[in-house]
């Protein structure tokens, strides 16, 4: 079924001095328009490379990604990306740094329309009295609510999210959840987030998509989100089927901790032999 982002076949190898790594491979993922989905998987099994092919930022090795109908080869304000760290201009307001991606994006309204846009975003997140205060003045949680109304300013058809509470206290974490929730449900964005926290993916998406480990990493299971929306974070953790989705996520992780042991063990005993079989040669 065609889906209104299609990543087909996609694939990713990088030049190593050891030569060709193939990192992704035939990696499939259709999505919905205004779809949440979150991609989960070991560390290193290549979900940033995932993300950063769909944002345009890392070259494509092989298949695609369409987004909107549109092939994508290269980055565009059509798909917002907000990392761990959000990479503000330390000496620029708040306002300032949304305002740099809002000029781009609208540069026939006015000055104050723009100023609008940028000041609605930062208020949405929660930094309506802090618009000019300077980005280097900012608390890191504060910094990664700017990058947040930075990319959603943009209005982009997707947004693309590489752990972006990852650096954060829980309780600020549990915040900007809910608001970024709020925002994208409000506009229908289609979303696809990486994070390391299972219990992150349940609360925030339509389905949870697992990563094989790499090398050659593709998508291993897919689980579907019971939760009604708007979520409510106590009848989330209360829904019946909740510990059993969980249990079935840590349970496929572990299953891929250990073919990754099991495989580095053939490969260390292969090695031995080889070394073995050429001292006796
Ligand atoms: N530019 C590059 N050149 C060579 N290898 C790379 C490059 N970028 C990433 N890799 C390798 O590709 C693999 C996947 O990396 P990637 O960052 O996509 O994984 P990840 O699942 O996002 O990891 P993490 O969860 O730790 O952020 C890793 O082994 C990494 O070392």
């Amino acid at each position: 079924m065609a889906g209104y982002v299609e990543m087909y076949r996609l694939g990713k190898t990088y030049d190593t001095p050891n030569g060709p790594a193939i990192i992704v491979e035939d990696f499939n993922l259709n999505m919905a328009k205004g779809e949440y989905v979150c991609l989960l998987g070991h560390s290193g099994c290549g979900k940033s490379t995932v993300l950063t092919m769909v944002a345009g930022l890392n070259p494509i090795t092989t298949g695609g990604v369409v987004v909107a109908n549109h092939e994508i080869d290269g980055p565009g304000p059509d798909r917002g990306v907000v990392f761990q760290s959000p990479c503000l201009m330390p000496w620029m307001t708040a306002l300032e740094n949304v305002l740099l991606g809002v000029n781009q994006v609208y540069p026939h309204g006015t000055k104050s329309q723009r100023h609008d846009i940028a000041a609605y975003y930062l208020t949405l997140v929660g930094l309506g009295n802090s618009l000019h205060t300077r980005a280097s003045s900012l608390s890191q949680g504060m910094q990664q609510r700017v990058g947040i109304a930075r990319a959603f300013a943009l209005k982009p058809n997707m947004l693309l999210l590489d752990e972006p509470f990852g650096m954060l206290d829980s309780l600020t974490r549990m915040e900007l959840q809910e608001i970024l929730l709020e925002i994208l449900v409000r506009d229908k964005v289609t979303t696809l987030m990486i994070t390391h926290d299972v219990d992150e993916a349940l609360f925030m998406s339509d389905r949870v998509v697992m990563m094989t480990n790499g090398p050659r990493a593709r998508v291993g299971r897919v689980f579907e989100m019971p939760f009604q929306r708007p979520r409510i974070r106590a009848e989330v953790l209360d829904h019946p089927d909740y510990y059993d989705l969980r249990g079935d996520m840590i349970e496929f992780l572990e299953e891929q901790d250990h073919k990754k042991l099991k495989a580095d063990a053939e490969k260390l005993e292969a090695k031995k032999r080889a070394e073995a079989e050429a001292a006796i040669a």
